[in-house]
């Protein structure tokens, strides 16, 4: 595949050296400095997009993509209330849109674990459910987006919670995703459900940056020839 990738800070070059490994083209390296350069590609330079930036760009990004009629992967994080809107560009450019608050394999079954972990946990009310998400220190959203989409996970099966807070323990209504920023930690996820007799905890602790960009590289092979708006339970059949 002939790759743009927008974003070339520690995804982007993680997903270089993954994408060139398996005999893909990096056809252009987009940052900030550069990101006027960014109308110079098309549909026909760029078989997909594959898009890490800021909360501030990625819409913006994606959108540029889906009125181009290129194929678009995006990770970034932080950027979700403008989420329906690129949704609704992708279905009216009748364009291809990939989106995941986290691209591992790993992740992506502790997310399946924790759906089913939560269905079963619900009935039990002696038990407080909680998550903690721990990132290095350049992170600059929080709670993370993975942190999001285990919340949510879990409050499909919790209608006594009345959504999410972030770093909030007092708001008993509300699950609270409790962010971490520690030196060097690629990205760290656990739920525990704690009684006054015993915890259970479910976790997923990322080594490093090689299976996000793996799942971003896979992603983009399999949305070639799609159209629509697609995420990762689309891709592994979860
Ligand atoms: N879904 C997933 O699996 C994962 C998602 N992420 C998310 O991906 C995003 C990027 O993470 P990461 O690579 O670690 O971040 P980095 O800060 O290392 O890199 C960000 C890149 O985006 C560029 N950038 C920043 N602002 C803009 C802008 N306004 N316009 C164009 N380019 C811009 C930066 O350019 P410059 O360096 O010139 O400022 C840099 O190249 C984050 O939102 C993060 O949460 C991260 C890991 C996994
Ligand atoms: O910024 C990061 O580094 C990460 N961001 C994603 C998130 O916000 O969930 C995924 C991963 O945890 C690393």
């Amino acid at each position: 595949m002939k790759i743009l990738l927008i974003g070339y800070g520690k995804m982007g070059k993680t997903i270089e050296q993954m994408a060139t490994a398996k005999g893909h083209e990096i056809v252009g390296r987009i940052s900030h400095e550069n990101v006027q350069e960014l109308h110079q590609y098309t549909a026909e330079t760029t078989d997909v997009a594959i898009e890490f930036t800021h909360p501030e760009s990625a819409f913006d990004n994606i959108s540029y993509c889906l009125n181009n009629g290129i194929p678009v992967v995006s990770g970034s994080t932080g950027w979700l209330d403008k989420f329906e809107e690129a949704k609704n560009l992708c279905r009216e450019h009748k364009g291809a849109f990939f989106y995941a608050s986290n691209f591992s394999v790993g992740v992506n079954l502790f997310f399946h674990f924790n759906e089913y972990i939560a269905s079963k946990m619900q009935a039990y009310k002696a038990y407080d459910v909680a998550i903690r998400e721990v990132h290095h220190l350049q992170k600059v959203d929080k709670p993370s987006g993975t942190g999001i989409t285990t919340a949510e996970g879990i409050l499909s099966s919790y209608s006594n919670l009345e959504g999410w807070v972030a770093d909030n323990p007092e708001e008993k209504t509300k699950l609270n995703i409790a962010s971490e920023r520690e030196p060097d930690v690629v990205g760290t996820h656990i739920v525990t459900y704690s009684s006054d007799v015993d915890k259970i905890e479910l976790g997923h602790i990322a080594h490093s940056r090689a299976g996000f960009a793996e799942g971003a590289v896979m992603a983009a092979a399999w949305l070639q020839g799609r159209q629509g708006v697609y995420g990762m339970k689309d891709l592994l059949n979860l």
